[in-house]
């Protein structure tokens, strides 16, 4: 099975960059948030206010867990689902995975600007939404960096970068 987790935090660009993997290489491509939205029926930011972060956590995981996977899928992840549970462990066992990393102030730039809402925010913006990802960062780092490859900044955030780094070049 040929299985590529990609992971970080918010705003990284897993969706966006999980769409041009999969189309690089032929694989079917999953997004973790959309399959939870579609299994509860309503966005994530809904259910975060009807259920709160520990039911959130708890699907999540489930979703990440009992998702039946294609023989090879491009896999995007919930920004906060490496650092729960055992779900990190679970995806390296289960395939590879790529964490995508940039600075707190490129993140806090390009979320100032999404469309769509990250309920973990709470709506922060400016100098206040740079001070709570570098904090929330730090936390989840240690999560994040167990990753079989990291693609750091700008420099190695290209497709083709990432398959070299996975040793799945094109
Ligand atoms: N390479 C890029 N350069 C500039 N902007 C980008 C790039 N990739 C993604 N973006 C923009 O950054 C925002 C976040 O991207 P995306 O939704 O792919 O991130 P994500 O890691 O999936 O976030 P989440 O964890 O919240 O699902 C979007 O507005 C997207 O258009
Ligand atoms: O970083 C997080 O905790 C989250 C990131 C998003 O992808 C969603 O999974 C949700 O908004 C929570
Ligand atoms: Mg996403």
């Amino acid at each position: 099975m040929g299985l590529i987790f990609l992971v970080g935090f918010m705003g990284c660009g897993k969706t966006t960059m999980g769409r041009k993997l999969a189309t690089a290489l032929g694989y079917e491509f999953l997004d973790l948030d959309h399959a939870l939205e579609a299994h509860a029926g309503m966005p994530i930011p809904e259910y975060f206010a009807a259920h709160g972060e520990d039911e959130f956590r708890k699907l999540e995981s489930s979703i990440l867990k009992d998702t039946a996977y294609p023989e090879n899928a491009i896999v995007s992840t919930g920004g906060g689902l490496p650092c729960f549970f055992d779900n990190m462990d679970w995806m390296n066992a289960h395939g590879q995975s790529v964490y995508m990393k940039l600075t707190p102030k490129a993140l806090a730039s390009r979320l100032e600007h999404a469309k769509t809402p990250r309920p973990v925010l709470q709506g922060k913006k400016g100098d206040e939404l740079v001070a709570f990802i570098e904090n929330k960062l730090a936390e989840r780092e240690p999560f994040y960096s167990q990753a079989s490859v990291t693609a750091e900044s700008f420099v190695d955030l290209t497709p083709e970068n990432i398959l070299r780094l996975l040793n799945l070049q094109q």
